[in-house]
Formats: structure tokens, C-alpha cells, sequence
């Protein structure tokens, strides 16, 4: 990896503290950091390269997954931090910088490889990016790249406007946008089985496949986060990037060795074959909800409306749920349901696959209803990989019961979602970052519902806390034949609810893929 300064804006900042030095500090540890690296944290904060390096340090112990018992790795490892007071609106605080990365290029020996890693408030990104451009930061005799927190616009036209400011200082290929669920290893994962996998590119399409399940449903409310969240909701906060994104990964078809433009012009094919939805219609596919108090866990919890700091009479939705059609060769019917929400029963982020079931022209007594076969993607609460088959059960009654193929299985450890996005950045691999042409795509088609919201044009379903949702997100699939497949784990905590829907894992059989060679 090249030498290179990384400038940080926000160094003082909640994201900085919880995820950006944990991660820096495990590429260290894991020797992925560049052999020669600075880096200059900014802030207004009056803080000294000590009081700087003593804050990385802390943020560390309270938030790394690995912590190292030789104390001379950790000073090793912040030597490279120096701190610097920037105003973000000073144009003369950019020349102090310019100033001030110039000298530690010179004692360090770096090349002018310059990475401006922007963990600040949206209303910065603008003004930072012209100043980098203003105060010569970015006229560099090697690189500059642009790293770029959410969200990004507030809606298309905002979107635009940010991306044609941003693009005055940076070319395309020097912005990576953040979307921390591309980050996250089972996402990775997911791309490298269809990239690599003859067998499952074979069965990647509408002949096989009878419809995809996306769930990222959470347990937590609105947290201290009012001010944002009632001004963005479900929609924007976690639909028009995340889920969109995983979308995205899920339904493209990639050759292999596929470099990143290939994977950016499959994802913006899947876009542009989305199936456009009327403002009016909306409300035929896209359930919009909010949490009303309820308990969590066997304790009782607020309403949304009851939060502190939420508007009101608001409307906003911590919930929602959509079904989507890809109009194309491989996905033509199939149906994608996407579903999302804040103070569910569970936190379960997962994909779910299910295929076709057999053509069998009368059931079989003695086999009974045979489950369909199951590629279950599991982000949170676990991170695994399993195919559900059918098999016979030679050790009862012979009877054909789910078994399970732990194609990644569960407990492994593994890089967090900002190690990954932060090594690809630093290695100018943007694979895993959204392109501009995904984002515009996902906000021309989220469009109509934020407008279909805004004019109340869909109902507002509101489920109590601790629930699933709204009993509408279940209609969403029940019309079309089908139900959301949850973990068994998850339902057998639910008392006196019907477990046929569960995929059966941890009850039957479970095979891992042997480790030898064959
Ligand atoms: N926190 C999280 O978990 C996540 C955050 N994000 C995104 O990351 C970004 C940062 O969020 P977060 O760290 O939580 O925000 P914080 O409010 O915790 O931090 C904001 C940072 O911006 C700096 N800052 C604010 N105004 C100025 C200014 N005028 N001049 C210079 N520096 C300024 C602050 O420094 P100082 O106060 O010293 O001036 C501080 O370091 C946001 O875009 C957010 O959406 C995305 C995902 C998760
Ligand atoms: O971006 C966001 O993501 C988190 C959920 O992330 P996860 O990795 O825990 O699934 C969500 O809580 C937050 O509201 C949103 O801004």
C-alpha cells in the first residue's frame, strides 16, 4: 500500500471515537496500514497532539475488538496521529493545514498521497470539499482521495446538488461514499459465492429462485438521535441506501474476477431494471409504520410520538416494508421484499433466498410438506452462511426433514464493516463503495414514496413495540403465497406463536463443509 497522509475531519467526533480509531488501530495490528502513514485529525477542539493521541488511545480500549498488552504497539501506533484546530467555514484555517501536511510529508518522506476522510455533519461536505480545492490542499503530485460519511442528500434534487458541488473538486473516481452494510463481511461474502461459484451463477435467476427476503429490523427506538431520525425516517435513514444496496448485491450477476467498474455497472443495471413505482400507487407495495409503546425484552418502553424530542403530531415512519420487481432477463417474477424498522422483536439483519419448490404432482404421505431450499445470508445477530436442503432421516422414521450446510458458519471472527471500507479506501479499491450513478438511481426511485409519504398518501400503520411490525408487512407476502422466513431461534422465544415459518436451523442436522482437501 502507498505512503499516504490521512486527513481527518471531525477527529473530536462520536463516529471517530467508536469506529474510525478501532479500526485504523486492527489494520495496524493486522500490518494493513501503509509502511509509512500520518495522520491529521481536525477539529475545533483545542487539543493538543498529546490530548489528541491520549482520545485515540481511550477510544481504543472502550471500543476495539482486539486490544494488544504491549504498550509499546499503542505508542507505536499513535506516534502517527497529530492534531490541528480547523474551523470548517475559515478558508485561512486550510492554508494553516496545507502548511502543516506539507512539513510532515517533508520529515516523513511521504509522497503527496493525500486521503480526506470527511466524519462530519452533511451540511460540511460542501463547504470542506471547495475549501480542499480553494487553498490548493488538493492540487497533489500523487493522489487525493475524498472518503464520505451518510447521508447523502436528503432527497434527489438535494443529492444532486451535493454530487455536482463535490464533483467541482473530485472526480468520481476520487469519491468513496460510505455505506457501511457494503462493508460488512457477509455482504463480501455474498459477492465472492456468486462470483466464484459456477453452481449457485447457474441457479442465480427466476427459473430457480421464487422470491428474496432483505430484513434489517432493530431492537433500539430513536435513541438520543430525535433531531435526525424525525426528519429522515425508516426511508431515508435506512431504505434508500442500505437496503437498496443489499438489493443490489443480491440480484447482480457477476463474472468472475469482476474489478470494481464491472460491479458498479451490474449494480446500476439492477437499478435501472427496477420496476418504477406512481406516487399514487404506493401504497399497493410499501408499508409505512411507527412504534407505539410496548416492551422490550419484559420491559416496558416508550411510543415514538412519546420520545424525547420528537415533533408533535409526526407522522415519520420508524417502519417500513416494500415489495419490488426487477424487470429483467434473470428476475422477471420474482418478487424482493424488503423490510426495515426500529423497536422490533429482534435484531436480525439477514437475506434470505428461498427457491422454488419441487413440481410434485400429489404430496407424499409418508414425506409430508417438503420445506423449499433455503440460502440464508446472516448479517446480525450472527454472521453466517447456510443452505437449507432436504435430507432423509435415517436415524427416525425415515422421513425427509431440512438439514443445514454452513456454507460460512457462525462464531468465526471477523473484520468489523470500517476495517474493511477503511483498508479499500486507503488501497483505492472502491468495490465496495456507492457509486454516484446508485445513489442518483436509488433516489429517483425512492422519490415518489418520500413524496407519497409527505402527502400522507399512505396510511401510517402504527405495531407496538417489541412486535414485528405491522400485520400488513406480513400481507405484503401472504398475497403472493408466501411468509417471512425467521430464524428458529427467534420464534421459539415467541409464546403461542405457529413456528412453520421458521427455517429450522440449530433443531435438525447441521453439516459444515468439511475442512480437508477433496
Ligand atoms: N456516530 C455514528 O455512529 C455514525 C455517524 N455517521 C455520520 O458520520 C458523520 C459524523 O457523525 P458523528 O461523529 O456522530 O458527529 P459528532 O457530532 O459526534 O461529531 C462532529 C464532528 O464534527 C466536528 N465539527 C463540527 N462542526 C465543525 C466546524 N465548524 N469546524 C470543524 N469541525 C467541526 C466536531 O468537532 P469539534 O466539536 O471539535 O469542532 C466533531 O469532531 C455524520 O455525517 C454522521 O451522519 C454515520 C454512521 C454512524
Ligand atoms: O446507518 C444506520 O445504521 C444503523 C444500523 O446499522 P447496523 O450495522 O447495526 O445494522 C441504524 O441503527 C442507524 O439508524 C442508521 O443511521
Amino acid at each position: 500500500m502507498e505512503p499516504m497522509t490521512f486527513v481527518l475531519f471531525g477527529a473530536t467526533g462520536d463516529l471517530a471515537k467508536r469506529k474510525i480509531y478501532p479500526a485504523l488501530f486492527n489494520l495496524f495490528l493486522d500490518r494493513k496500514l501503509p509502511s509509512s502513514f500520518s495522520l491529521i485529525g481536525l477539529g475545533r477542539r483545542e487539543w493538543s497532539d498529546e490530548s489528541f493521541r491520549a482520545n485515540v488511545e481511550q477510544s481504543i480500549r472502550e471500543f476495539s475488538r482486539r486490544q494488544s498488552n504491549d504498550p509499546s504497539l499503542m505508542k507505536q501506533f499513535v506516534e502517527a496521529f497529530r492534531y490541528h484546530v480547523l474551523d470548517i467555514g475559515r478558508q485561512e484555517d486550510y492554508l494553516d493545514l496545507k502548511h502543516l501536511i506539507e512539513q510532515c510529508e517533508e520529515e516523513l518522506h511521504l509522497p503527496q498521497n493525500r486521503l480526506f476522510y470527511l466524519s462530519v455533519g452533511p451540511e460540511h461536505f460542501q463547504p470542506i470539499a471547495m475549501n480542499i480545492q480553494q487553498s490548493g490542499l488538493g492540487s497533489v503530485n500523487g493522489w487525493k482521495r475524498l472518503v464520505i460519511e451518510k447521508p447523502f442528500g436528503h432527497d434527489l434534487q438535494s443529492a444532486r446538488a451535493l454530487n455536482e458541488k463535490l464533483s467541482q473538486a473530485f472526480t468520481e473516481n476520487e469519491i468513496f461514499r460510505i455505506d457501511h452494510y457494503l462493508g460488512k463481511p457477509m455482504v463480501q461474502k455474498l459477492e465472492a459465492l456468486q462470483q466464484n461459484n459456477l453452481v449457485i451463477q447457474g441457479i442465480w435467476n427466476n427459473r430457480y429462485i421464487a422470491n428474496v427476503q432483505i430484513t434489517a429490523n432493530e431492537t433500539v427506538g430513536v435513541e438520543e438521535r430525535a433531531g435526525y431520525y424525525d426528519h429522515v425516517g425508516a426511508l431515508r435513514d435506512m431504505f434508500q441506501n442500505h437496503m437498496l444496496q443489499l438489493l443490489m448485491m443480491t440480484a447482480i450477476q457477476l463474472p468472475r474476477e469482476s474489478g470494481f467498474d464491472e460491479v458498479r455497472v451490474k449494480k446500476k443495471r439492477v437499478m435501472k431494471a427496477l420496476e418504477p413505482l406512481q406516487k399514487q400507487n404506493v401504497t399497493a407495495s410499501v408499508i409505512r409504520g411507527q412504534y407505539t409503546a410496548g416492551s422490550m425484552k419484559g420491559q416496558p418502553v416508550a411510543g415514538y410520538v412519546d420520545e424525547p424530542g420528537i415533533m408533535a403530531g409526526t407522522m415519520n415512519d420508524t417502519f417500513i416494508a416494500a415489495k419490488l420487481q426487477i424487470d429483467d432477463y434473470y428476475w422477471r417474477g420474482v418478487p424482493f421484499y424488503i423490510r426495515t424498522g426500529k423497536r422490533l422483536k429482534e435484531k436480525s439483519t439477514r437475506i434470505v433466498i428461498e427457491f422454488k419448490e419441487q413440481f410434485i404432482s400429489s404430496p407424499s404421505e409418508k414425506h409430508g410438506r417438503i420445506e423449499p431450499n433455503l440460502l440464508v445470508i446472516e448479517m446480525s445477530p450472527n454472521e453466517s452462511i447456510t443452505l437449507q436442503l432436504n435430507s432423509k432421516d435415517l436415524s427416525g422414521e425415515g422421513e425427509v426433514k431440512p438439514v443445514h450446510i454452513d456454507i460460512h458458519p457462525a462464531g468465526e471472527e471477523l473484520p468489523e464493516a470500517y476495517e474493511n471500507l477503511i483498508r479499500d479506501a486507503l488501497a483505492g479499491d472502491s468495490t465496495f463503495f456507492a457509486h454516484w450513478d446508485e445513489v442518483e438511481l436509488a433516489w429517483a426511485w425512492a422519490q415518489p414514496i418520500l413524496e407519497a409519504f409527505e402527502e400522507n398518501l399512505v396510511p401510517l400503520r402504527l405495531y407496538e413495540a417489541g412486535t414485528y411490525g405491522p400485520p400488513e408487512s406480513d400481507e405484503l407476502l401472504s398475497q403472493d403465497g408466501y411468509h417471512w422466513w425467521f430464524d428458529a431461534k427467534e420464534q421459539q422465544t415467541t409464546e403461542g406463536e405457529e413456528k412453520q415459518y421458521a427455517y429450522h436451523k440449530n433443531i435438525n442436522t447441521v453439516a459444515s463443509l468439511p475442512t480437508k482437501s477433496f
